[in-house]
């Protein structure tokens, strides 16, 4: 079975594929100082307590912290005598092209959600995912990552607000029942969850236009249900994207020849 490892810079997510559904998923927050020993014991924990018997007999890996591959390669290699594949690294190929700047180092996040998008909905995509940071990924016709939007995740954007000014307490986002808020509280929810409803409005609708073709927009990450239930922004959302197209990846290296 596939061991698939989702590093962003605030979590981390481990999904168990066997080949037709992710059968666990677990998620710890990432930390650079974590070994090799220390994810086996929590992921063996884990395991166990759930009654998950599976034999891992592949990894793949795409990680955001470049930090934390050596730790989850000595993972693959001591305990599941596996090479891993490395979203990024010349040796794992990719099933879509990257159309961007020479010289610039794409987050694998960011390809391994393209992939997933092309795959699950064809090409002319937006793909928008709430993670660390907010970004958008533009998917052309053929597949291809041709680039995109980085903006500031919301829970950073809350974060900031906080550590900035003395008087603004940490708060979650919600939906607000009105865009004016009567305390602090809802002054900030409404500015962080209408000013970001502004910013998918904008980025999305620029996109659309400097392309000047009909894109669907798809969402994922944590915050996608409630940007979308309250305001109908996206044509779709899934929650495993970004899983999903770590699947696909490993599936392409796997039965594909490659030329180097
Ligand atoms: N209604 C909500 N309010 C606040 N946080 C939420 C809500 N729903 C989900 N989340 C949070 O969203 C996060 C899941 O987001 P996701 O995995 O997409 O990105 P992340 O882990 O925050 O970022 P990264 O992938 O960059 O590390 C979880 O930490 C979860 O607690
Ligand atoms: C933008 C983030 C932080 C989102 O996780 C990640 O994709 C990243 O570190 N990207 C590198 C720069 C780029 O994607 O162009
Ligand atoms: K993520």
């Amino acid at each position: 079975m596939l061991l698939a490892v989702d590093c962003g810079n605030t979590n981390t997510v481990f999904s168990i594929w066997n080949g037709t559904e992710f059968i666990a998923t677990w998620r710890t927050s990432t930390e650079t100082q974590r070994t090799a020993d220390q994810y086996y014991v929590w992921l063996s924990t884990l395991m166990s307590l759930q009654k998950v018997d599976a034999q891992i007999t592949d990894m793949i890996i795409s990680s955001t912290v470049p930090r934390v591959v050596f730790n989850l390669r000595v993972l693959a290699d001591r305990y599941f005598n596996t090479r891993p594949l490395v979203v990024g690294r010349p040796d794992c190929a990719l099933p879509i092209d990257v159309r961007v700047d020479a010289g610039t180092a794409v987050g694998p996040d960011r390809l391994v959600n393209s992939v997933a998008g092309y795959d699950l909905y064809g090409g002319d995509l937006i793909v928008v995912d709430f993670g660390t940071a907010t970004t958008f990924d533009v998917v052309d016709t053929d597949g291809a990552y041709v680039g995109g939007v980085i903006a500031p995740g919301v829970n950073l954007s809350l974060q900031a607000l906080h550590e900035a000014a003395a008087a603004l307490p940490h708060v979650d986002i919600s939906r607000p029942q009105t865009v004016v808020g009567t305390n602090t509280v809802a002054c900030m929810q409404s500015g962080i969850f209408y000013g970001y409803v502004g910013v998918i409005r904008e980025v999305c609708a620029r996109i659309k236009a400097e392309r000047a073709r009909p894109m669907k927009i798809i969402a994922t990450g944590g915050l996608a249900p409630l940007f979308q239930q309250a305001e109908e922004l996206f044509d779709d959302w899934k929650d495993e994207l970004t899983m999903h197209g770590l699947t696909v990846i490993h599936l392409y290296n796997k039965t594909e020849r490659h030329p180097e």
